[in-house]
Parts: structure tokens; sequence; C-alpha cells
């Protein structure tokens, strides 16, 4: 497993790592080798090159001064300034601590051999609202039981300040450089933010330990621990893991993985290879992440999915950012898409159990879900359109970032002050329709999800196996800026695989995968746009959500593949004529748009842009021959 013993086992002196001792102490060859030979990175993004560069007496101090006036933005408290000012006694430590033997076993030692004064190992979901009622000021009981709480300074994943370490297995398998989103770190770097997180967690009265796993497959199943501050951390992944029976957490052993979530203490900002004081670090060889500088929850679920990301097609498996559900005959469809364009609501459907709204791996036996439970985004969530989530908002739901009403603890779903990003985490049991366990056969129907702000991608249309594979690499939605006042322009963004911010490896490897299991068990591919119509963002509206659960239905029972079809011009997709549910008028898009002309140019414009987007992987990598290469390129728009 780890590569480099903990830092203590390992005996090094005080600074040895600067100055290589001449008769080396017990430290491996491999890391001596590393701080010999500095950090090289033929193709290191230009920002982290800037960021190793010693600065120069000037620049140094413009720094200062910007440090001066920027005390860290992660310490903004977090405490809402109203509620109830109730004062509680300190609880007891819950008597399964010491029998868990944490203290003795399991605990991470740091050099300053500090240790976290009690651990709450495994709490149950009351436990953990009653540490959160205690101890984080942001922390309520809304009117439906869940746990309102604020995430501090980030309200969103920080994917600039997302890094891999570097050493020699990822060095050659892993997407880095250009347009890849993976910035690395050198394993000493790696080991200064562990010890500065777990310097913090042991500072602190009382730790949270979460142990639980990830894959439903039992054959893939894995087991992961998580140390964190905030006891809604722990309740977050008490929900988004699959949650052990009280046997297995007994016989839990050695995790396979362990997140150090320090997100209350910030990253130092002069650390190699840092940006700011947030950091998430991901050491793939010591199955270990630590995170620094962001409460926000998501950082948790999503780190676990870059190294699924990487494990699971070692093993010949994709893992998909996608949500599952299956139909009454056994019929699997997958929802991909980029945040926001309907994975978690379209997923969760009353007459198809869910099998998972967010990340899924397909195997040689089927797919099954990651996780254990769901994260929806819960901005403008209406009990009639999405009757489903709404239920799952009860006592034991995560609600991140959401504002509520001072006396009555009612929540105003449609209240942005804090972030547009707000979030409900629910066990995925709390939807009523769920298929556990969260696995199920191979996919029939594999549905591209995008919200076209432009408006001129029609909202539901057939797709070729090429152009199935030109959309999936491209992975498009578009993204509106609507909440900065006078801004009206969409703005279209790509990310590879419908995921580009959790890939490890290249995405034609993923691409490769998906084209041939697709391939193999005969599924049907399908583009359905949920953004606008009749004009782009400004003028149209988005797509009714009713229309297109229609669509997604018609979709579901067969009724799509038997219509007629037209043809669109320049993207070239088979659209049908009729869907039930839904206007005919609303299947193609220019009928939507009084002024034909401007349509053509914004669809012409959107064109160029995905051919602009599509040139890095017009090569195909080393992943799919230069025919398939080209039968994909083809697919392109003209
Ligand atoms: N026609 C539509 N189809 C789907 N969703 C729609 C539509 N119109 C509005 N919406 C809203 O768009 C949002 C889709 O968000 P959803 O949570 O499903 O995204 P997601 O793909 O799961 O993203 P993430 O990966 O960030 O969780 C919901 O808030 C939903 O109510
Ligand atoms: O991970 C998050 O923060 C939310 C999410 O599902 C995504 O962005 O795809
Ligand atoms: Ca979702
Ligand atoms: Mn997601």
């Amino acid at each position: 497993m780890g590569t480099v013993p903990d830092g203590d086992q390992a005996g090094l002196p005080n600074g040895g790592f600067t100055t290589p001792p001449s008769s080396p102490p017990r430290v491996e060859q491999s890391l001596l080798d590393m701080i010999a030979h500095q950090p090289r990175a033929p193709n290191l993004h230009g920002l982290q090159r800037l960021q190793k560069k010693a600065p120069d007496a000037g620049t140094a101090s413009k720094e200062l001064e910007g440090m001066e006036r920027s005390l860290s933005a992660t310490l903004t408290s977090v405490a809402r300034r109203r509620g109830p000012t109730v004062t509680r006694g300190s609880l007891p430590a819950s008597p399964r601590d010491e029998e868990s033997g944490f203290l003795a076993n399991h605990w991470p030692a740091s050099d300053a051999g500090l240790k976290p004064t009690t651990v709450f190992h495994n709490l149950s979901p009351a436990e953990l609202y009653e540490k959160a009622l205690q101890f984080d000021r942001s922390a309520h009981v809304v009117s439906s039981g869940a746990l309102a709480v604020i995430s501090g300074a980030k309200t969103g994943r920080s994917p600039k300040d997302k890094r891999v370490v570097r050493d020699g297995e990822t060095d050659a398998n892993v997407w880095w450089g250009e347009g890849s989103p993976n910035l690395e770190m050198d394993e000493r770097s790696f080991l200064i933010n562990r010890e500065r997180a777990v310097d913090y967690l042991n500072i602190l009265d009382h730790v949270y330990v979460f142990d639980g796993f990830v894959n439903w497959d039992p054959a893939h199943r894995m087991k992961v621990r998580v140390v964190c501050a905030l006891a809604y951390h722990a309740l977050f992944m008490h929900n988004m893991l699959i949650r052990p029976t009280r046997e297995e957490l007994e016989n839990f052993g050695v995790p396979d993985f362990t997140i150090y979530n320090a997100g209350p203490f910030p990253a130092n900002r002069y650390s190699n290879y840092m940006s700011s004081s947030t950091t998430v670090d991901i050491h793939i060889s010591r199955r270990e992440m630590v995170i620094l500088g962001t409460q926000y929850a998501g950082e948790m679920k999503k780190g676990i999915f870059s190294v699924m990301h990487y494990l699971m097609p070692l093993q010949n498996i994709l893992s998909l950012h996608s949500g599952c559900n299956i139909g009454p005959k056994g019929d699997v469809s997958l929802f991909f898409g980029l945040s926001g364009t309907g994975k978690t609501t379209l997923s969760t459907d009353p007459r198809r159990p869910l099998i998972g709204d967010d990340e899924h791996c397909w195997g040689p036996n089927g797919v099954f879900n990651i996780e254990g439970g769901c994260y929806a985004k819960c901005i403008g969530l209406k009990p009639q359109s999405e009757p489903e989530i709404h239920r799952a908002i009860r006592f034991g739901t995560v609600l991140e970032n959401v504002v509520f009403e001072d006396d009555t603890r009612e929540v105003d779903f449609d209240a942005n002050n804090i972030t547009e990003n707000t979030r409900a985490s629910y066990p995925i049991h709390y939807i009523d329709n769920v298929r556990l366990p969260c696995t199920g056969p191979h996919p029939k129907n594999v549905i591209l999800l995008c919200c076209d702000a432009f408006g001129v991608l029609p909202p539901v249309s057939r797709l070729s196996e090429p152009q199935a594979m030109y959309h999936f690499i491209s992975g498009y939605t578009a993204k509106v800026a609507g909440t900065e006042v006078g801004v009206t322009e969409p703005e279209a963004t790509f990310s590879a695989c419908f995921g580009g911010a959790f890939l490890l490896w290249h995405p034609m490897k993923y691409a490769a995968m998906l084209a041939e299991k697709m391939e193999k068990h005969g599924a049907t591919a399908w583009l359905v746009n949920t953004g606008w119509a009749g004009g782009s963002y400004g003028t149209g509206n988005r797509i009714k959500l009713s229309f297109t659960r229609a669509i997604i239905d018609a979709i579901h029972s067969g009724e799509l593949l038997a219509a007629e079809y037209t043809n669109t011009p320049v993207f070239n997709l088979k659209v049908p004529k009729k869907c039930p549910g839904v206007p005919s008028s609303l299947l193609m898009p220019e009928a939507q748009w009084a002024d034909k002309a401007e349509f053509r140019k914004t669809l012409d414009n959107l064109a160029d842009r995905f051919r602009r987007n599509f040139v890095q992987y017009e090569g195909g990598g080393a992943y799919i021959s230069k025919d398939i290469a080209d039968k994909i390129k083809g697919a392109a728009p003209v």
C-alpha cells in the first residue's frame, strides 16, 4: 500500500528533507531520490510553474501586502447570527469509542505526538445532531427535521485547489498537463499537508470518525475511513457512504482508503504547490486524501469518486459520472451530465427504482452504485415537481447552505442568499422507490443530458454510436450567468466524459471502454437537452421539467425508438416527429425561435465551439484506433 512509512516511523530527523543526510536513516530510497531530483514536471500547468518559482523581492513584498489584507477567507465565521442560545453541558464520550480501540491502534501519528482527546466513532445520526447543535454554531434543525448547516466561505468544489501526488505509479498512468484536471504535487508536500491536517485534528477536544464502504458490488467493495472535525461532515459521510452493519463495523479492520478532513483549518499558501489556503490532495499509492481550507462536504464524495476513477479502470471497470435507475422489466438507464443538467432529478422517478444519482461503475456483470446516498441540488425545489426529493429532506438529511425562516424554521428553497448550490444529502433509502442493493444489469438506454442555455439543441434526439462517443467525449453543457446582474450571455462548457474534473486517466480510456460496453450490450444513446427552448437564456425559457419527464418516459416505453425521425441541420441529430406528452412544435428547436437568422447564427456559433474543443481529442490518444477516432470525429457538427 503506502510507499513511504509514517513520518514518525521513518525516523526522519527534523529538517531531514531539506538537506539529505549523508548516512540516511530509515528513509526509503524512493523518497530520497525524489528529494534529490526536485520535482520534474514537463507538462506542469502554467499555474503550477509560477507557483514553484521563488518570488523575487518585489513580488514577495506585494504578496505580503495581499496576505495582510486577506486573512484566510476560510476562517470566516460560519455562525448564523440568530437561533437558539441554549447552553448545553458537555456530553460523555460514547462507550463505543473505547471499545473500538482507535486511540490505541488506529490513530495517525504526527511528529508532535499529539492525540485527540475523544474520538466519536460512527455515531448515530441522532448523536451527530446533538454534537452538531452543541459545537457548530451554524447547525439548526429545520421544520422537516433535517439538519441545516453552513459550509463557510466555500459553497462549491475548488477544482483549482485539487492536487494529485505524482509518483512512480501515477506518473505513468494519470492524465497530466494541458486540459487535464490533475495538478501535481510531490510526496513531501503531501506529507506536509497531511501532518498539518493531523496536527489540527489532534488539538481538537474531539474528532469524528466514520467508517463505511463504497461500491455496492460485494466483489469490489472498499473500506473508507473519514476522520473529520465537524459532526455534519460525519453525518454527510454516514449518508453518502454505504453504512456498515454493527457486525461489519466490529470487523472493519484496516481501511482501504482514508480521508483526513481538516476543512476548518487552512493550508499554508506558501507551501510548495499551494495556490491558496484551500487544498484537496489525493495520494493514490498511500490511499489517502487530505482536505484543508474548505468545509464544502462535496469535496469528500467527489474525492473518493476521483480515486474510483483511477482504481476501477485498472480492473477494466468503467466509472461514470451518472445517475441510474431500473424499469419494471429490468431495463437499466444511465443519465450522464454535468452538474445541474438533471442526473439526480431525472433518475429519481416514481416508476423506476433508483440505483443511484451521481456515481456508478459499469463492470462485467452490469452496473453498481459507488455511494450509499444522494446529494441533490435543492435550489428552487418544489414538492409538486420533485416530490420524492422533497420527502427525502427529513430527520437525518444534511441541508447545506439553505436559508430558513427564523421562527418557523421552514426552509425557503428559492432563496440563494448563501449560494445557488444549496444541497441536500440523504441516505439512498430516503427515496421511496429504490433498488437495494444498488446494482443492476447492463444498461439498455444511455441518456446524455445537457442544459443548453443557447436553446438550439433539440429536447431529445437519438444518437448514432459515433455521435454518442462524440458527445460523451465533448461533455457539453452551458452555464447561465443568471446570478450576476446584467450578464445574460450563456457560456458553453465542455468537460470530457461529463466529468472532466474527476478523471484520472486520459478521457479516451473511459470513452473506449464505454464504446465497447455499449456495443456489446446493445445500448441506445440519446441526447436530452434540459435547457432552453424558443431562444437563448434571457429570451427563451427552460424546458418544463414535466416535458423532459415525458420525453424520458417515451424513451423507456419504447415509443421514441419506434417514432419517425427528421434530421437537424449542422449537428445532424435525429429528432422524433412526435413524442407523447410533448407539443410537437417543441421538438424541433428552430420552430420555437421567432428570429430564424438569429437561430442559425447561434447554432453555428455553438457548433464552432464544439469543433474547437474537440481538436485535442481527435487523435484518440493511445486508447482508440485511428479508424474509430476518425469515425468519432466524423460525428462532429458540420
Ligand atoms: N427540464 C428540466 N429537466 C431537468 N431538470 C430541470 C429541468 N428544469 C429545471 N430543472 C432543475 O435543474 C436542476 C437539475 O439538477 P440535478 O440535481 O438533477 O443536477 P445533477 O445533474 O444531478 O448535478 P450534480 O452532479 O451537480 O449533482 C434541478 O434543480 C431541477 O429542478
Ligand atoms: O460534487 C459536487 O459538488 C456536486 C456534484 O455532484 C458535481 O459537481 O458534479
Ligand atoms: Ca446530483
Ligand atoms: Mn455530480
